[in-house]
């Protein structure tokens, strides 16, 4: 018997999702009559050690991934799973993504204090979020909102809805959706709005690149339609050299015929500028690197500058 060690933050979304995965890769071996047994190992990261500061300010991407790729060099654990919208693009020598599972929703939803939905926040409402993306294409719209920088796990974030007088807080619905606490969500921000995190709502499940017995397995996780959507995605994002930690969104989606549609922006904190643009086409990475060169020529590099400066 096999036992497979799995690593993963110790927040309380991170236990849940990574035991969720854990459970199904069970559910996995037994239909394939594969021996083996799962161990969970937690590993607090950069990220959640410091949760007083922007994240935008900490600087560095894959703050909540550098010690859980090293703890997969060091062979203390098998396999990892990450939120694929913390992945920086490049993973280093060694490690690859072994697979990606099914996504759950893409979108960013509001839990408010009035229990209304986007239209109904008040004039100057207090918006929680530190996620220069969202801030800016909610500025965009409602350049009276008031920004509000809010981190920290998802549950104390909630917390900061009435600790912090907010009037709203914008989180990852997947997330919310893991936890169980899909009552807790007041309206949903449709993609047109607020374009996703690159990968938002997916998970990345990542392992050493020579540990056959793992990629056999998680080759069989992998989800067909998620795996080409989220490359696109990623694809656009490594082009524009960016990480969750940026305002850059964009969001795939696969057509039965095979056809991938691709939208995405990059714009300033405070919403007063932002480019965005649909393309569509069959080979993912292309269709990334096409997009991400299209948002270049008119500007993007500029703008990505000035905002993560
Ligand atoms: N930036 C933190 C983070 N990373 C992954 C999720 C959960 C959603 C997901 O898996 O995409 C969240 C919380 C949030 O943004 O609300």
């Amino acid at each position: 018997m096999r036992t497979i060690v799995v690593g993963t933050r110790q927040s309380a979304l991170a236990l849940t999702q990574t035991g969720q995965v854990v459970d199904q890769l069970k559910a996995l071996c037994e239909r394939h009559g594969i021996e083996a047994s799962f161990e969970l190992k937690k590993i607090v990261t950069k990220g959640d050690r410091i949760l007083d500061v922007t994240l935008s300010k900490v600087g560095g991407k894959g703050l909540f991934v550098k010690e859980i790729e090293q703890a997969l060099f060091d062979g203390e654990i098998d396999l990892a799973v990450h939120s694929m919208k913390d992945m920086p693009f490049q993973l280093p020598e060694g490690l690859v993504v072994g697979a990606i599972p099914e996504r759950e929703d893409p979108r960013d939803c509001l839990i408010t204090k009035n229990g209304g939905g986007f239209e109904e926040l008040p004039h100057g409402a207090k918006l929680g979020t530190s996620s220069l993306r969202r801030a800016c294409q909610l500025q965009q719209r409602r350049p009276d909102l008031n920004i509000v920088s809010v981190r920290g796990n998802i549950d104390s974030r909630i917390r900061k809805l009435e600790t912090e007088g907010l009037d709203a807080i914008m989180l990852a619905a997947a997330g919310l959706h893991r936890m169980g606490w899909k009552d807790r969500i007041d309206a949903y921000l449709p993609t047109e709005l607020c374009l996703p995190a690159v990968g938002q709502g997916a998970l990345c499940i990542e392992c050493r690149d020579d540990n056959a017995f793992v990629l056999d397995l998680l080759a069989k996780f992998r989800h067909e339609a998620t795996t080409v959507t989220v490359t696109a995605e990623r694809s656009f994002l490594g082009r524009l050299n960016g990480g969750c930690q940026v305002p850059i969104g964009a969001y795939a989606e696969l057509a039965e015929d095979g056809r991938i549609t691709l939208t995405g922006m990059v714009g300033s904190p405070d919403g007063k500028q932002m480019l965005k643009e649909t393309k569509t086409g069959t080979d993912p990475e292309r269709l990334g690197l096409e997009l991400a060169d299209a948002l270049i020529a008119k500007g993007a590099s500029e703008i990505l500058a000035l905002a993560t400066e």
